[in-house]
């Protein structure tokens, strides 16, 4: 007995029904298959009405005269992260899905405005691409630096576009965030991963830098660059527990260069930090804020994938 197919090729049907089905369920995998083809136009259908809704988006931000420059949006992507991760459930992998639509958020943020995507390969390649891809996709340009600081003269000197540096201690950056101190210069406007979990697999921290956004900045999180003399071993221990700190200890001073994240509304504020550094017997010669984030948002780590039919 022949069978036709979806492409209307005759060919057997024990050929066209799968080694693993029993016989007689060629017909329900042909009705199955049906529904994932329904199933994909769907989704292609509702991608291709996002990109008209984008585009009225896109009209809408021109009339009210939004600058030129880059269309990412920190706090709006932040949220819009925590509330997929948070209704997903299913078989699908997070993973996946955080995957999915970062590619899509990225991808609908540069088709309103072209931008690139200027990465710090200094501390390491492999991870820093694999989280560029992840965060930005493919159709986004990356473009490679060796070095923090080519990062910051990159955003600086383009119209609109995004710089990605370690959110780490790593001795290759130095203190690259001195350069965002000037009004005009570029700000760190969000942290990623949007959402944290041990098992992320591009979880390499990053701090995502770009001009000063003055439409849906996210302060959760403010980011401080500070000077200080008399840096010391008793100077980062009074620090470790009040806020993450980068330091990058400039020898010939006795100081360091300070990257102090603080949470805006909490108990401890940048006057609380920069007490205690007094009080351990450093003096802080200025203070510049230097960008801000969302507060980091934690998922717990996800179980492997089981496939019933895997369980035998
Ligand atoms: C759509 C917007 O622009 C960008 C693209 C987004 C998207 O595709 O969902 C979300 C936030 C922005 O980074 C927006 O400002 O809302």
């Amino acid at each position: 007995m022949d069978t036709k197919t979806d492409s209307g090729v005759k060919r057997p049907a024990a050929e066209a029904a799968s080694s693993v089905a029993p016989a007689g369920a060629t017909v329900d995998l042909a009705a199955l298959r049906a529904e994932i083809d329904r199933i994909d136009a769907g989704m292609h259908a509702l991608l291709i009405e996002r990109g008209e809704i984008i585009d009225r988006l896109v009209e809408v931000k021109r009339s009210r005269g939004a600058e030129g420059g880059s269309a990412f949006r920190p706090a709006r992507e932040a949220s819009m992260m925590r509330h997929i991760v948070d209704r997903h459930r299913g078989i699908l992998p997070l993973d996946t899905v955080e995957g999915i639509w970062r590619v899509i958020i990225s991808t609908f943020t540069y088709v309103q405005a072209p931008y690139a995507v200027h990465a710090d390969l200094a501390t390491g390649e492999a991870a820093m691409r694999d989280t560029a891809r992840f965060h930005f996709g493919f159709t986004v340009p990356f473009v490679a630096h060796m070095g923090a600081s080519g990062v910051v003269a990159a955003v600086a000197g383009s119209k609109g576009d995004l710089g990605l540096v370690p959110a780490f201690a790593a001795p290759a950056t130095g203190a690259w965030w001195t350069a965002l101190e000037s009004e005009s210069a570029p700000k760190i406007i969000a942290r990623l991963p949007f959402v944290e979990r041990a098992d992320h697999p591009a979880g390499l921290p990053v701090f995502c830098i770009a001009h000063p956004v003055t439409d849906g900045a996210v302060t959760e999180v403010e980011t401080w660059s500070l000077h200080v003399a008399g840096w010391t071993a008793q100077a980062a221990r009074a620090l470790a527990p009040l806020a993450e700190v980068l330091a990058v200890p400039d020898r010939s001073l006795d100081g360091a260069a300070l990257l102090a994240s603080i949470p805006l509304g909490g108990e401890v504020g940048l006057d609380t930090v920069l007490a205690a550094l007094r009080a351990s017997g450093a003096s802080v010669r200025s203070a510049a804020l230097v960008g801000s984030h969302a507060s980091r948002y934690t998922h717990p780590p996800q179980p492997e994938p089981a496939h019933p039919a895997a369980k035998g």
